[in-house]
C-alpha cells in the first residue's frame, strides 16, 4: 500500500468531542453531565442554561460534528485512505462509551482519537483521556476486549489550522469599515481556565506560569498576527484574552476577560477590533453566545466597531490537516520517521502525553498516555 494512504496499524479513527443539548429538555441534564463533581456555583449553571435557551435549547456543536464527520469520511475516501471514522462525546449522545462499544463489536482493535480541542490543558486533553479510560473500563467490565487507543498530537500549530484561521482574520478585516480597518486590533480569545490548571498544563517540563496552555495559544496567536501583517502590510496590535469563565469568584482564572479588554481598547482609542476565537474549532455555544451575543453587545454599547473571525469548522484545509496527522502518526507507529508539519516556534507537540501531563484535581486513570493502564 502507498505509504501516503496507509493507516496501518490503525483500523479506525474516533472523533471525540464535548457534546451539547439538542432541545430545551436536554439543557439541564447536559449541564449536570458537564459539571458533575466540579464545584460550579448554581447561579452560573442557571446563567449558562439561559444562554442555551436563547437558542431554543440547541447547541450547534453536535450538528457541526456531524458535518465534520461527513467531511472527514469524504476526504478520506477521495484520497484513498481506507479508515472508518466514528464519533462519540463526553457530555451528550452519541456517548463515547456507546460509540467505543460499537467499534469493538465491529472488530476494531487499534483506534486513533481526534479530539475537538487543539491545545494542552486538563479540560482539552487529559479529561478526554480520562473519558477514554472510563469507557475502556466499562467495556472491560462488560466482558469485551478493550481496543488500544492513541490520541493525535495537539494541532494548534498545524498549518491546516493556522492558515485557515489566518484567512478567517483577513476575511473579517474586509468586513470592517475601510476607515478603521488598518487600525483594527486583534483580540485572540480562548476559554479561560483556572490559573492553577494553566500553570500545570502540558508536560511537567513546561509547567510554570501559564504552562503549555498559554504558551501554545501565544505561539498560535503570534503566528497568525505575523501572517496577517505579511498579507496586509499593516502592523496591528494584538493580545491573547479569555472568555467563558465559570467557577467561584475567589479562585483566580486566566485574565483579562474579553469584555474588559474591549472596554480597555475603547478607552485607549482603538478604532476597531477583530475577535479571533483561536481556542475553538467550531462555532459552538461559547462562540455563538459568549462572543457573537455577549461580547458583540459590549462592543456595540462602547461604540467600538467589532467583527468575529471564523473558526475552522469543517474547512477542507482543516479536514486535510486531520488526514495528515493521522497518516503521520500511523507512519510513526510503524517505526518510520515522517515529516511532522508545524508552524510557529514551538514545533510539533508530543505524540504520547508523558506522566504528569495536564494533571487533574483527582488522580483518575487516563488512557492514551505514558501512564495509561491500557497499553
Ligand atoms: C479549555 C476549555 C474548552 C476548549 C477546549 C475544548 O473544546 O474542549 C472548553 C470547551 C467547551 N466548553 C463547553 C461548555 C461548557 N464548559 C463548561 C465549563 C468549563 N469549561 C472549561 C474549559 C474548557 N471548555 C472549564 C475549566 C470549565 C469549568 C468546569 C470544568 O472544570 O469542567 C460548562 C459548565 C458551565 C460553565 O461554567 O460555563 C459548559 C456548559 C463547550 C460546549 C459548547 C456548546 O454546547 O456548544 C465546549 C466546546
Ligand atoms: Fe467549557
Amino acid at each position: 500500500m502507498d505509504r501516503a494512504t496507509d493507516p496501518h496499524p490503525y483500523d479506525a479513527l474516533l472523533l471525540l468531542s464535548f457534546g451539547g443539548p439538542e432541545g430545551p429538555d436536554d439543557v439541564l441534564p447536559f449541564l449536570e453531565n458537564v459539571t458533575r463533581g466540579r464545584g460550579i456555583p448554581r447561579e452560573r449553571l442557571a446563567e449558562v442554561g439561559a444562554h442555551y435557551h436563547l437558542f431554543g435549547g440547541v447547541s450547534p456543536i453536535n450538528e457541526q460534528n456531524r458535518t465534520l464527520l461527513a467531511a472527514l469520511r469524504a476526504d478520506f475516501a477521495a484520497h484513498g485512505l481506507d479508515l472508518p471514522v466514528h464519533w462519540g462525546n463526553r457530555n451528550w449522545g452519541p456517548y463515547l462509551t456507546d460509540t467505543l462499544r460499537e467499534m469493538v463489536r465491529a472488530g476494531h482493535r487499534r483506534v486513533l482519537v481526534f479530539a475537538t480541542s487543539a491545545y494542552a490543558s486538563y479540560s482539552g486533553c487529559r479529561q478526554y483521556r480520562e473519558d477514554l479510560a472510563g469507557a475502556l473500563a466499562t467495556l472491560t467490565a462488560e466482558g469485551l476486549q478493550p481496543p488500544r487507543v492513541d490520541k493525535l498530537r495537539h494541532y494548534f500549530n498545524h498549518p491546516g489550522f493556522l492558515t485557515t484561521m489566518t484567512d478567517g482574520v483577513l476575511d473579517a478585516l474586509a468586513r470592517l469599515p475601510e476607515d478603521v480597518r488598518d487600525g483594527a486590533h486583534l483580540a485572540f480569545t480562548t476559554h479561560s481556565i483556572p490559573d492553577s490548571a494553566a500553570d500545570t498544563s502540558g508536560p511537567p517540563a513546561s509547567h510554570g506560569p501559564g504552562g503549555a496552555y498559554v504558551a501554545q495559544h501565544l505561539d498560535a496567536a503570534r503566528h497568525i498576527a505575523d501572517a496577517v501583517r505579511a498579507a496586509t502590510g499593516t502592523e496591528r496590535p494584538w493580545r491573547l484574552v479569555y472568555q467563558s469563565r465559570s467557577g467561584a469568584p475567589h479562585i483566580p482564572w486566566l485574565e483579562p476577560d474579553i469584555g474588559d479588554h474591549l472596554a480597555e481598547l475603547h478607552a485607549s482609542g482603538a478604532p476597531a477590533v477583530v475577535m479571533v476565537p483561536i481556542g475553538f474549532v467550531s462555532d459552538h455555544m461559547e462562540v455563538l453566545y459568549d462572543l457573537d451575543t455577549e461580547a458583540m453587545a459590549t462592543a456595540a454599547e462602547l461604540g467600538l466597531p467589532a467583527v468575529r473571525s471564523a473558526t475552522v469548522g469543517a474547512d477542507p484545509r482543516f479536514v486535510a490537516a486531520v488526514r495528515d496527522l493521522v497518516l503521520e502518526r500511523a507512519a510513526t507507529e510503524r517505526g518510520e520517521t515522517p515529516a511532522r508539519c508545524a508552524l510557529g516556534a514551538l514545533g510539533p507537540s508530543h505524540d504520547l502525553c508523558p506522566v504528569g501531563c495536564c494533571p487533574g484535581r483527582r488522580d483518575l486513570p487516563a488512557a492514551a498516555g505514558a501512564d495509561s493502564p491500557y497499553a
